[in-house]
């Protein structure tokens, strides 16, 4: 039987993106929501930049949601089975695409109510080695009237876009090409908790 990870492989190789609900145990959704807000509590949060380098800067009208990258090298036990998971992804990835996955890059994201994040490209420049977007929500709750959906939009064949609005319910991921598919965060009326995280072609 084909694992979820090959599932996943095989809907990137099609269309370029997956949307997989209940990824994550509730028991590590929770785990992992609770250690973002006793980071939050402690201040590790901050105000999220965008571009690379010497380009970087805060430009709250582009995105205003908070962000803590989380160090992959001094892994908790809760990030620890997030990690093994996103690795057997990485794997089947490889095998189906041959992209030549080596690492995986995350941060906690936080997005207040009202905050959002404009329309972009995961890949640019600056950050032409992630490859693919890997995101999982971590929100207790999410409703149709809570807005702050993921708006991707999805590239046809006749070159035209069609818009796709996903939920951030609690356990979804959301895994993407990062290089295709232009995509934004709607203002949300709900404080909005997620992992976003890239695999890449460098170590
Ligand atoms: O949280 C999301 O749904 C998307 C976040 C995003 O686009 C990003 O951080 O680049
Ligand atoms: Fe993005």
């Amino acid at each position: 039987m084909e694992s979820i990870s090959e599932r996943i492989a095989s809907e990137i190789y099609d269309k370029s993106y997956a949307i997989i609900d209940d990824f994550i145990s509730e028991e590590l959704r929770v785990s992992l929501l609770k250690e973002q807000s006793e980071l939050l509590e402690a201040g590790k949060f901050r105000i999220a930049a965008v571009g690379k380098g010497e380009k970087k800067q805060v430009r709250t009208e582009i995105r205003n949601d908070q962000v803590l990258w989380i160090d992959s090298d001094n892994l908790n036990k809760f990030e620890r089975q997030y990690w093994s998971k996103v690795e057997e992804i990485r794997k089947a990835i490889n095998q189906r695409c041959y992209l030549g996955l080596k690492s995986f890059e995350a941060h906690f994201a936080r997005y207040p109510i009202g905050s959002f994040y404009v329309r972009h490209m995961d890949q640019f420049q600056q950050v032409l080695y992630r490859l693919v977007t890997v995101i999982i929500y971590l929100n207790d709750s999410w409703e149709e009237e809570d807005e702050g959906t993921l708006r991707m939009y999805l590239p046809q064949e006749d070159g035209s876009e069609k818009i796709l609005d996903v939920l951030p319910k609690g356990g979804r991921l959301v895994v993407f090409m990062s290089g295709e598919i232009p995509h934004e965060v709607m203002p949300t009326k709900k404080e909005r908790i997620s992992i976003t995280g890239w695999l890449r072609d460098i170590d």
